[in-house]
């Protein structure tokens, strides 16, 4: 602790946001406001046009009507998100029948953004105001108008729309995070753009490098007299620098750099509640394990020290977790209380938490880092880049002025920490990208317009799983009707494959069970503290086939007890994610109906559900080492080292053979979802893979 500076224990060494260059980019902050929820609409009405992006209306709509292409750049939390696709609303770009389109690259967001615009307008959420994430519609067909999706369903929607005609504009929001999806997005909608010259994009972020998009967009015009004649609008993006920021946000990093995050991160908030007035705190950190050390150490310390330290209402946040505790940190902070919200970079754009007043920036956070030569995807800690730390520094003063402190000396921040983080696309695994622009008819995908290329070996690498899944054939295109089907789910390549081949072996109605399962983060509440009870709870659904046999008789109980949720409280069971699995089951059942199959069930004939989880999963097969005592396992296709996951219902059992639904890597590679198989039903389903794979045949 001693190494970093305390908050309020000394003069702090303050810096105003500054820009890379060192330039103060702080405005005064505008008469204070109040806060929104249950406020008249006046009121609400005063606090829009106080943001910053208020008095830029005019530019906004003038190059909107003007360019195929606006280009918005604003600080955090100046009203892009929330205000601009009002504006276009006001101007008319939602009558006769349009609708204008606004992304965000996480859930999260896009749900909380359409509720903040719903209030703003006065209007009931998913109605005029509406949002889509995948396997969520709250929209009404004809009555929407402004519609918040993510870029992954926006995509997604282009299967059955490929020019997105009902859109009259699409804003991409968030643009620099550069998601796998954003970037599929931007590439489509260039291509689109010259379909529709009518349609207009907006891309926007706080923290783009503005000049490098517009160098993507720049379409060579045909000719000037070409376009007077189409009356095409200016085809050269435009680029709108929002001036001004909503409320100061004070920037304090520490003397000396930290050798432990989290425990920094911990003493930070003890400190900020100790010496700061009131107002909530948003940390940053790197995923669930951490997360829950830090509520963990927090939440000791209230009751070690009591009164005062228990006044802090210490909250987790990532997307794992369950929704309803997810709306927590939406709700207001009691009377007395300081609201602590513990998070991964989730929270990191787009949100505002009405009460947060500090941040604190431990400057790391979890990626995904696929590598095609073993096929495993490693979530690794890294760190930020500053357009992630000015991004999290905006969570605060948004509706207050507010303080950021970075666990990171600011010479780090200056000199070391790179200006923009990978994009996804060059660190991800791509067979559910390749497959929905091959859906989308894109066959040269190397040669799409990608706005950063992605790797070739991981572009190999992708074509040869969907090869060997029967998704594309020789010639890399989608194969009828497995190829196109598998496209038309929602699901990742292997699960749709699974849930394809269940119709050979009669299990359809299970395996889309377990596909539901699986699409949810986890079916499971696990309770500090009482262990034994959750074991023993597990214990009477487990199946001796595995996890996936495990969810079977879960949901056949939570169907017998009527969905009750006292059902599931007793049995450690999450009662909000029950249902959302009975909710996702619905909607695959639908597509089946839509795909002509029919959903049939095997009643209790196990080793059939086995065989067509294999036929999406052959690829996950893994052998239990010979001599190994600690249940090592070696993957069939790449020899890597693996271990089944304590959470898993064969944890110590350890089959000799099993298949996996996923890897998580922590100190070793350890298999989620596993399931015990018999090695024939490998060549099986798969001869050509397993020829291909395995120059010695596998040990029978
Ligand atoms: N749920 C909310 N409750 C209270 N105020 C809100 C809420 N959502 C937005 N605001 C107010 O509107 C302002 C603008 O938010 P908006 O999300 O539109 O900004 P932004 O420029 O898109 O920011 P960012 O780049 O961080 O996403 C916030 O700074 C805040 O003052």
């Amino acid at each position: 602790m001693s190494q970093f500076w305390r908050p309020g224990s000394e003069r702090p060494r303050t810096r105003l946001i500054d820009d890379d260059e060192g330039g103060v980019l702080f405005v005064p902050a505008p008469p204070s406001s109040s806060s929104s929820s249950g406020f008249g609409h006046s009121s609400l009405e005063r606090q829009r046009k106080r943001l910053p992006v208020y008095k830029h209306r005019d530019a906004v709509l003038y190059l909107v009507e003007h360019h195929s292409t606006t280009i918005v750049v604003g600080e955090t939390g100046s009203g892009k998100t929330t205000q601009i696709p009002q504006y276009l609303k006001e101007a008319g770009w939602a009558e006769g029948g349009r609708v204008i389109a606004c992304t965000q690259p996480r859930r999260l967001a896009v749900q909380s953004v359409a509720a903040r615009v719903a209030e703003e307008m006065g209007v009931k959420l998913g109605e005029e105001v509406g949002y889509t994430i995948r396997f969520e519609d709250v929209t009404n067909p004809g009555v929407t108008m402004i519609k918040f999706l993510t870029d992954g369903v926006l995509v997604r929607e282009m299967m059955d729309d490929p020019l997105l005609t009902k859109y009259s504009i699409i804003m991409v929001d968030e643009a620099h995070e550069r998601s796998l999806s954003t970037d599929m997005l931007l590439g489509l909608l260039k291509k689109i753009q010259r379909r529709r010259p009518d349609l207009r994009i907006i891309i926007s972020s706080a923290t783009i490098e503005a000049k490098s998009m517009s160098n993507f967009f720049n379409i060579r015009r045909k000719s000037l007299a070409q376009d007077a004649e189409d009356c095409a609008p200016n085809k050269q993006p435009a680029i709108l620098s929002v001036e001004g920021k909503g409320y100061a946000v004070e920037i304090h990093y520490v003397e000396e750099p930290v050798s432990d995050y989290l425990q920094a991160a911990v003493d930070t908030v003890l400190l900020i509640h100790e010496k700061e007035p009131p107002g909530d705190i948003l940390v940053f950190l790197t995923g669930q394990d951490d997360i829950d050390a830090a509520v963990k150490l927090l939440t000791g310390h209230g009751q070690q020290y009591g009164s005062h330290y228990s006044d802090l209402l210490v909250l987790p946040l990532y997307s794992g977790l369950p929704r309803g505790e997810q709306d927590l940190i939406f709700t207001p902070t009691p009377k007395g209380k300081r609201k602590v919200v513990i998070s991964t970079n989730i929270a990191e754009t787009s949100l505002t938490l009405e009460g947060v007043a500090y941040v604190v920036d431990s400057g790391f956070s979890k990626q995904r880092f696929y590598n095609p030569i073993s096929d495993i995807e490693n979530l690794v800690v890294v760190p930020i880049s500053k357009a992630s730390a000015r991004q999290r520094a905006g969570r605060a003063g948004r509706v207050q002025p507010g303080k950021c402190y970075r666990l990171y000396t600011e010479e780090y921040y200056l000199k070391e920490m790179s200006p923009e983080g990978i994009p996804e696309m060059q660190r991800s695994n791509l067979v559910s990208c390749i497959i929905q622009l091959k859906a989308l008819g894109i066959d040269n995908i190397l040669g799409f317009d990608w706005i950063a290329s992605p790797a070739p070996e991981a572009m190999i690498r992708a074509l040869e799983i969907l090869y060997s899944l029967g998704i594309i054939d020789e010639d890399a295109k989608l194969t009828s009707p497995t190829g196109f089907q598998v496209a038309e789910i929602p699901l990742d390549p292997m699960i749709s494959k699974m849930i394809l081949s269940a119709n050979d072996f009669g299990c359809t109605e299970e395996i889309i069970t377990i596909a539901a399962v699986l699409s949810v983060q986890s079916i499971w509440v696990s309770i500090r503290g009482v262990k034994k009870e959750f074991d023993e709870a597990k214990l009477r659904f487990a199946a001796a086939e595995g996890d996936h046999v495990t969810f079977l008789n879960i949901y056949r109980g939570f169907l017998q007890s009527g969905k009750s949720s006292q059902w599931c409280y007793k049995n450690f069971i999450n009662y909000h994610a029950m249902k959302k699995v009975v909710d996702i089951k619905e909607q695959l059942h639908n597509l089946m109906r839509r795909l002509g199959i029919a959903v049939k069930s095997c009643d209790r004939d196990m080793q059939a559900v086995r065989k067509a989880i294999i036929a999406g999963f052959f690829a996950h097969a893994c052998h239990l080492e010979e001599y190994s005592q600690n249940g090592m396992y070696k993957t069939i296709r790449s020899s890597q080292e693996v271990y089944i996951h304590p959470s898993s219902v064969l944890f110590r059992v350890n089959p000799k053979w099993v298949v996996y639904h996923s890897l998580v890597s922590t100190d070793k590679h350890y298999m989620r979802n596993v399931i015990a198989i018999d090695p024939s039903w490998l060549t099986e389903a798969a001869p050509h893979f397993y020829q291909l794979r395995q120059p010695n045949p596998i040990p029978y």
